[in-house]
């Protein structure tokens, strides 16, 4: 099981603003460059930089943005492969994209969504478009789970800020995803749905490919490996407990300031 980037680059052309109504320059900012890598099954801590192109990553690799060029190989299953690039893209034709979407679950740093289904509704359209065999039971697990029991009735779009954010993961795994992929997963989350992600993180270790993009170091602590983003492009990876061997308390934050602390003087001499 492996997910391989291989120079994968993606430039913002027009002066857009992100889910934060942050505006950008006019000027094409870089997402990646030249971006090569791969992993394979575990979880993977995406760190970096704000800016570093961790949220690009994701995206690219959820296959929600085109690359402008490289290609994302997936071999998520035994002699299957899978392709994601301008290319893919650009053939149309929705069903070999639509199977790699379907292997793959995604939650994105905003934790909203305006769908006006309710709660269960939505599950059950969910579950169906996975073509998953008993789509009531699915929607009724998910529910009963991620503790969305008393909103089970509620338009998605409604729902206040807690559960909103464990809709969405609950909404990421409705086909039990081989691929999970997660931008800021503690960002919005209530202290029920904190407790469930630890839960189904501490799972995922041997289940599948998992990645995690964060600011917050702490859930870096619970990654197998470490992949360090600077500019679009990868910086550093490899496994957490090597690379967090070489600073003297052990843990991914002191590893991460050294990181930065390298950067800097770097730039300096530059
Ligand atoms: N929609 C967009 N339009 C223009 N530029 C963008 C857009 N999204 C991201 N960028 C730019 O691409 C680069 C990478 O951004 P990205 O959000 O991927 O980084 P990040 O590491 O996730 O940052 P953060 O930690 O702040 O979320 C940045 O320079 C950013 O300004």
């Amino acid at each position: 099981m492996r997910i391989e980037w291989s120079h994968v680059n993606k430039r913002y052309q027009d002066s857009v603003t992100d889910y934060r109504h942050r505006p950008y320059n006019q000027e094409a900012q870089t997402g990646l460059l030249d971006f090569t890598a791969s992993v394979r099954r575990g979880i993977t801590a995406v760190l970096g930089p704000e800016g570093a192109g961790k949220t690009t990553l994701l995206r690219v690799t959820a296959a929600s943005l085109v690359p402008d060029d490289g290609r994302i190989t997936y071999q998520t299953r035994q002699n299957e492969v899978q392709v994601w690039s301008r290319s893919v893209a650009a053939m149309g034709g929705a069903s070999p994209v639509d199977s790699l979407r379907r292997r793959i679950g995604y939650v994105p740093r905003k934790k909203r969504s305006r769908q006006e289904l309710t709660v269960e509704e939505s599950f059950h359209y969910l579950a169906r478009f996975c073509r998953l065999p008993r789509p009531r039971i699915r929607a009724a697990e998910l529910i009963a789970k991620w503790g969305l029991a008393g909103y089970r009735k509620h338009p998605v779009k409604d729902l206040p800020d807690g559960p909103s954010a464990r809709y969405i993961m609950a909404r990421s795994l409705v086909a039990d995803p081989v691929v999970w992929l997660l931008d800021e997963p503690a960002e919005g989350l209530d202290e029920l749905g904190w407790e469930l992600f630890c839960e189904e993180v501490a799972e995922r270790h041997a289940k599948g490919i998992t990645l995690i993009a964060t600011n917050d170091l702490k859930i870096a602590e619970a990654a197998d490996v470490l992949l360090l983003m600077e500019n679009g492009t990868c910086r550093r990876l490899g496994q957490r407990k090597l690379l967090t061997a070489g600073v003297p308390d052990g843990t991914v934050s002191s590893w991460y300031k050294t990181m930065q602390t390298f950067s800097a003087a770097r730039s300096r001499t530059k």
